[in-house]
């Protein structure tokens, strides 16, 4: 089964055309690097697959289900650019950690002790125990993306979408986070990363999709880090 199928996607915000006919098929089980220059559709595709933006043609099922049904049953996390998060927001990590129950949550809507425990084990999978009771907005980069992660985690997520998970992250926050998606990619999950630095990709990623709003290469990461394939893409020399 494929994690993400995508079909001739297109997505326009008025006069501007985002994403362009963009057809692409995501095996499960793999970490997949979604490449691309600022402004090149990456976020808008993830919108897509979450059912945040309606395309404007085309068809997406997640897990061979339809967007709404994936996102019911909870198949589908997204780890949001930093950006687009508001970080007064008064919750602690524990609280973000515990909306990824909200799928789970019985008739009353209140955490159960499950809930609780899945949101502490997803903590400890991150490292971020000693850091549950801290307002997020008083984390640092890599460790609010690490709490984002743990939502995924304790939501059970089978699909992980992480725009830009390495922006304005250092080098040792950023190995912790790539050890903990491979580790995700090795249950069988699937992890989608946007980024338009190229250096973390051949480490991390089994695949990778080439976007400038249209889909400019997909296959094996180091096909499509081919110096050609940049070049005519970037219409650089790039190393
Ligand atoms: N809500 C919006 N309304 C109008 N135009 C938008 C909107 N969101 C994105 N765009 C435009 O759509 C295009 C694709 O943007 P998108 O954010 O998907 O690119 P991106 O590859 O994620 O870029 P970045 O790496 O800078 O985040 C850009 O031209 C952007 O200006």
């Amino acid at each position: 089964m494929n994690a993400i199928t995508a079909h001739h996607v297109t997505v326009r915000y008025g006069e501007v055309l985002a994403v362009d006919d963009v057809t692409v098929d995501i095996g499960e089980g793999r970490v997949c690097g979604l490449l691309g220059m600022n402004g090149s559709g990456k976020s808008t595709l993830f919108k897509a697959l979450m059912g945040l933006v309606r395309p404007d043609t085309g068809e997406i099922r997640i897990m061979d289900r339809d967007r709404k049904q994936a996102r019911r049953e909870g198949l589908l996390a997204y780890v949001p650019q930093s950006e687009a998060v508001d970080w007064t927001f008064p919750v602690t990590v524990s609280d973000v950690v515990l909306m990824g129950r909200y799928g789970h949550l019985g008739p009353t809507r209140r955490p159960r002790r499950a809930d609780k425990a899945a949101m502490r084990a997803a903590l400890t999978r991150v490292g971020l125990t000693d850091l549950a009771d801290r307002p997020i907005g008083e984390l640092s980069g890599g460790q609010r993306k690490r709490a984002f992660v743990a939502r995924g985690i304790a939501q059970d997520a089978r699909l992980l979408l992480l725009d830009e998970p390495f922006a304005g992250v250092d080098t040792k926050s950023e190995a912790t986070i790539s050890d903990l998606l491979r580790e995700l990619r090795d249950e069988g999950r699937t992890v989608v990363i946007s980024t338009h630095d190229l250096a973390s990709v051949p480490e991390l990623c089994d695949e990778a999709v080439l976007l400038q709003q249209r889909v400019v290469a997909h296959g094996p990461t180091n096909d499509v880090l081919a110096p050609e394939v940049l070049a005519r893409t970037f219409g650089v020399e790039a190393r």
